[in-house]
């Protein structure tokens, strides 16, 4: 059969909406009318289906997605182990409550998406779904075009840091731009290619459960991250029975390779409610004090997920107001693991040493919080309304887990701080003074 190769004009429009139920069809009539498996689909195609929660889930939980497509998936060769694959840390992870940050990690111009996925930190692990798994990616080499990916360990949200990618997923393309974040499900088949050089970023996986959008409570009907601004894929495909391609996938933490002799962007339509989506953080409605005092970073969440294993949170550039507040983040000690990266820009509570594609991980419990600079100045500063963030993007993963750090993340990275902690707030001396309040080693503190 001679090959045509079909792409959809509209290659990157999308469908709206966090969470509904959503259908797409490249052809029309391709979707079956008020059934979803009929005896005979349309343009002869195959009926399958994708589930990504139990059949039996409850109704706001249940995710599965109808697909039409021109060879079923499962005609492939056997899987096979690759044995090399970076993506296959089979090592104890250490658990210390050290407090850690890591300088920027360097792009790996030889690997592509798939091979370029380094370890940081986890918890638990894929076959018994439990857990999660932080990776840092650094790829310079766009994936062989007749090749996917997928991972059966859980579902991948993406935070981009530089770089473009471009996915083409089964159930369509995604351009992720930097500021925005993906979230690829357990299973769906994609590909990466680079379109603007090479890329960085942070990932995490979850092992169980999905990702969700936050309860907004007294906050009422709109704000944070509105469903609106989600943006998923539209049905687009190839029609390829002719050439070799390489199913890769990660499965429990090992990854496998298959050949198939038929392309695995066949779907010409699907309906259902498990898709893959993208969000630019830059649509994010704040929201914050504007009276006085240091709100908690909860109010800046993006995605939460449906066990509460991880939630995302966005500081995005807005105004702050309140009057007689130290502003910055308070010092604390927290029974959620802290993960934190930059996009772009800085943050309010450290002055240096976290920058652009960097990492700090504060454990459970670990203490932390305004290095003695920023600390300073804040206790200092005018407060005037002052607008923070501006140009910057920084993320916080927040994990009921304690997290594990991984041997690359220690030591083969080579990016670990070693005297994170000792230059950071041993610095902070005392500046109590028993004669009374109001003062600070004798000296009146500045109102
Ligand atoms: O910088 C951090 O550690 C994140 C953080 C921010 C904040 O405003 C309050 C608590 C918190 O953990
Ligand atoms: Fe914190």
């Amino acid at each position: 059969m001679p090959t045509t190769k079909f792409t959809t004009p509209e290659k990157y429009t999308y469908l709206t909406g966090f969470g509904g139920y959503h259908e797409s069809e490249a052809l029309p009539g391709t979707l079956p009318e008020a059934q979803s498996t009929p005896q005979k689909p349309s343009y002869g195609l195959y009926t399958e289906r994708i589930s990504g929660s139990s059949f039996v889930a409850a109704r706001s939980e249940n995710r599965h997605t109808w697909l039409y497509r021109i060879v079923p998936s499962a005609a492939h060769a056997p899987f096979e182990c690759e044995p090399n694959s970076l993506q296959l840390p089979d090592e104890k992870l250490l658990f210390t409550p050290t407090q850690m940050r890591w300088d920027p990690f360097d792009v790996n111009e030889k690997a592509d998406w798939v091979h370029s996925m380094q370890l940081i930190a986890g918890a638990g692990e894929p076959s018994t779904r439990s857990g999660v798994a932080y990776h840092i990616f650094s790829a310079g080499q766009s994936m062989e075009p007749r090749s996917v990916y997928y991972s059966a360990d859980g579902d991948l949200l993406v935070i981009l840091q530089q770089g473009v990618l471009d996915i083409r997923t089964e159930l369509g393309y995604l351009l992720v731009r930097p500021n925005e974040i993906c979230v690829i499900p357990r299973g769906i088949r994609y590909n990466v290619a680079l379109p603007e050089g090479p890329v960085r970023g942070y990932s995490v996986e979850l092992h169980q459960g999905s990702f969700t959008l936050p309860e907004l409570g007294p906050i009422g009907s709109n704000g944070l991250a509105n469903a609106r601004d989600f943006q998923i894929p539209k049905s687009s495909f190839d029609e390829d029975t002719d050439n070799e391609y390489q199913i890769y996938v990660k499965f429990n933490g090992q990854l496998f390779k298959a050949l198939q002799d038929h392309s695995p962007f066949d779907i010409v339509g699907w309906h259902g409610a498990y898709y893959p989506y993208k969000y630019d953080l830059g649509r994010f409605l704040t929201f914050g004090s504007v009276s006085y005092d240091h709100p908690d970073p909860s109010i800046f969440t993006v995605l939460s997920s449906s066990e509460k294993i991880v939630e995302l949170a966005a500081f995005t550039p807005r105004w702050l107001t309140m009057e007689d507040t130290f502003r910055p983040p308070y010092y604390h000690r927290n029974t959620m693991s802290e993960y934190m990266g930059l996009i772009t820009g800085g943050y309010d509570a450290r002055t240096k040493g976290f920058l652009p594609g960097g990492a700090t991980l504060h454990n459970v419990m670990s203490a932390h919080d305004p290095d003695s600079e920023s600390h300073h100045a804040a206790t200092h500063a005018e407060l005037t309304p002052q607008k923070v963030g501006e140009g910057s993007m920084a993320f916080i993963l927040e994990s009921p887990l304690i997290l594990g750090l991984s041997q690359w993340a220690l030591e083969t990275s080579g990016k670990r701080q070693l005297h994170y902690n000792a230059s950071t707030w041993l610095p902070l001396k005392p500046r109590f003074s028993s004669k009374g309040a109001g003062e600070m080693n004798g000296h009146p503190i500045e109102k």
